[in-house]
């Protein structure tokens, strides 16, 4: 069943079995034209960018997942049901929750808790965790050891809501919940790749910290995360 409605591919074989999927558009450009060889564009509906190209010579494809968990919900479900991938790797910005995390800190999901209902609605699953591949993570923990980068392997929050009316709740759900940093996208991903029998990680760069109060600015959170992006790339085959 392909085209789907969100992604424009009437071919199978363009888009790689490995997929890198940053929730900014912009992102994933970058991504393709500064580290991408033979990039190939192969999706523009709805300006959700997705490149496939070569990286140090094996393939790789890097598309939009928009923000939050209903957009990455449909488009890792296309992905992985209509067009052969095997593998999605988010690479996110985050917020902290803790002092002791620094901008640009490079987080890897040992798996997401969140409030959110998609999981409930999708298929009926009732719990609040889910966890990251095991297999991805292990990859992707010695390629960041290979690279000389730390990372922090974190249980993380996905959230439905950016803006909070009570902000101070990121502390009840640091404490009770174990979550270190907030995103809004993995516990979505996560579920699609269970009930389809894939593989989902994600990578994280602290864009601020609500703590500290410290933030990036919107241009370096589209072009300077390079080192998450460094780790996820050599995930090529
Ligand atoms: O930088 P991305 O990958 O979009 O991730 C984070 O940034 C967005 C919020 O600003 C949400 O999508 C959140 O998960
Ligand atoms: O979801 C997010 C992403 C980055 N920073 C936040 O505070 N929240």
């Amino acid at each position: 069943m392909i085209p789907t409605a969100h992604i424009e591919v009437k071919e199978q074989g363009i888009i790689a079995k490995t997929v890198l999927m940053p929730g900014d558009p912009l992102r994933a450009k970058f991504i393709a034209d500064t580290f991408l060889e033979n990039v190939e564009k192969f999706n523009n509906v709805r300006n959700v960018f997705g490149y496939t190209g070569t990286y140090k010579g094996r393939k790789i494809s890097v598309m939009a997942s928009g923000m939050g968990m209903p957009s990455i919900g449909i488009y890792s479900y296309e992905l992985f049901k209509f067009y052969g991938v095997e593998n999605i790797i988010r690479i996110g910005s985050c917020g902290a929750y803790t002092a002791d995390l620094n901008l640009y800190d490079v987080i890897l999901a040992k798996e997401g808790w969140s409030e959110s209902t998609y999981a409930r609605v999708q298929d009926g699953y009732d719990k609040n965790v889910i966890a990251a591949s095991s297999e991805l993570n292990s990859k992707l923990e010695k390629i960041a050891d290979d690279l000389g980068i730390e990372i922090h392997k974190e249980r993380i929050h996905s959230s439905d809501v950016f803006y909070r009316e009570n902000f101070e709740q990121y502390k009840d759900i640091c404490k009770n919940h174990g979550c270190t940093v907030v995103e809004m996208e993995a516990f979505a991903l996560f579920h699609n790749a269970n009930v389809l029998g894939k593989n989902a990680a994600c990578l994280l760069t602290v864009s601020d910290n609500l703590v500290t109060q410290e933030l990036t600015t919107s241009e370096q959170r589209q072009n300077s995360f390079t080192n998450m992006m460094k780790i996820a790339l050599e995930m090529a085959e």
